[in-house]
């Protein structure tokens, strides 16, 4: 199986552009579309950007990939034989969205949504069809994050399911086939770890700058070669026991967002996009860093591709 020959990627805001660079490397003619020239416009230099780097990384690459960029949808899915959805996280929104692309694709086209955690199931009723509707979770940046989270909702034909974990091992990435719940795994992971670390900021028990390298040299590193189900066999399940009988009720467990963040939000302090947030950002420090972190993500990735698996 390879990629499908026309893919098309509806929004191309921070995930879309990067999406289809992967699939264009993998060898397909990519159609992005955006309801925003501007965006649409800004998307042709990330996608540019994505792609220099998918050839810095060195991965294979199939030829005869293109991407075009429009503001005509029906231009965008015109002979379209796979279509991602990557617009905004607002249900209404994907609702809308969705039933727009499927007025303009084939009954047999698969439709997926890049959505970080809304349940497929609660967005497939929007469809006439919803037996081609699948989740297709992305993790940014998604032309450097191999693994792909593929969920089906309750009517998500097994047809789709098998035809879309093919096409993602046809581009090399790991498709993680998992049942529907809200969040999905690995933002339920990530989410988990996110609450502990913004709790101990909050709390004043270690500094911004420690926190991370705590983390990224203790957990982060070990959890790249070592997965945490691994994890549990190498320390020991009785360790995991004996330490989660007194943690466990120790760990923070607030099911709202954090007073710290919304305070954050209200103040304008959104991250990179606004020159602060947790940190706060120099002339030229947003650009420095992100251009950090490609290199170190794609030094990681050669050498975690490099390691047998564990
Ligand atoms: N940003 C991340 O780290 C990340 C990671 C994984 C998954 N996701 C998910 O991917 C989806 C997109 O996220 P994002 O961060 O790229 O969003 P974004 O806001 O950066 O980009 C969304 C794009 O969709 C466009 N758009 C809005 N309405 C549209 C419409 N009606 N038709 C076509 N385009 C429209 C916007 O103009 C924008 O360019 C969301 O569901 C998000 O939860 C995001
Ligand atoms: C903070 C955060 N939230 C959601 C997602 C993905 O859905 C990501 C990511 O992909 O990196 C993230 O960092």
């Amino acid at each position: 199986m390879s990629v499908p020959e026309i893919a098309t990627v509806v929004g191309s805001g921070t995930m879309g552009p990067g999406i289809a660079a992967t699939l264009v490397r993998a060898g397909a003619e990519v159609r992005v579309y955006d309801i925003s020239a501007e965006a649409l416009a800004r998307a042709e230099q990330t996608f540019a950007f994505a792609s220099g780097v998918l050839d810095q990384v060195g991965g294979p690459k199939v030829d005869g990939g293109s991407a075009t960029f429009t503001t005509d949808i029906g231009e965008a899915l015109a002979g379209s034989r796979f279509v991602i959805e990557a617009v905004p996280e607002k249900i209404e929104l994907k609702e809308s969205v969705l039933k727009q692309i499927e007025r303009l694709v084939g009954d047999d086209v698969i439709i997926a949504t890049n959505t970080s955690g809304i349940p497929i199931s609660d967005m497939a009723p929007s469809l006439e069809r919803p037996g081609r509707f699948i989740g297709m979770h992305w993790s940014n940046p998604p032309h450097l994050i191999p693994m792909i989270e593929v969920i089906p909702g309750d009517a998500t034909e097994q047809s789709t399911v098998d035809e879309l974990v093919d096409i993602v091992n046809s581009f090399g990435y790991h498709p993680v086939l998992e049942k529907e719940i809200a969040g999905f795994v690995e933002n339920r992971v990530l989410y988990a770890i996110l609450r502990e670390c913004v709790a101990l900021l909050d709390e004043g028990i270690v500094t911004p700058e420690a926190l991370d390298t705590c983390v990224k040299w203790g957990i982060g590193y070990k959890l790249s070669v070592i997965g945490p189900t691994r994890l549990l066999d190498m320390a020991g399940v009785d360790i995991y026991a004996a330490v989660s009988g007194y943690l466990n009720k120790q760990l923070d467990a607030s099911t709202d967002t954090p007073q710290v963040i919304k305070d954050k939000i209200a103040a304008g302090e959104l991250g990179f996009k606004s020159s602060k947030g947790m940190y706060e950002y120099g002339p030229g420090e947003v650009d420095a860093k992100r251009k950090d972190i490609t290199a170190g993500l794609v030094a990681a990735l050669k050498t975690l591709s490099s390691i047998t698996p564990v």
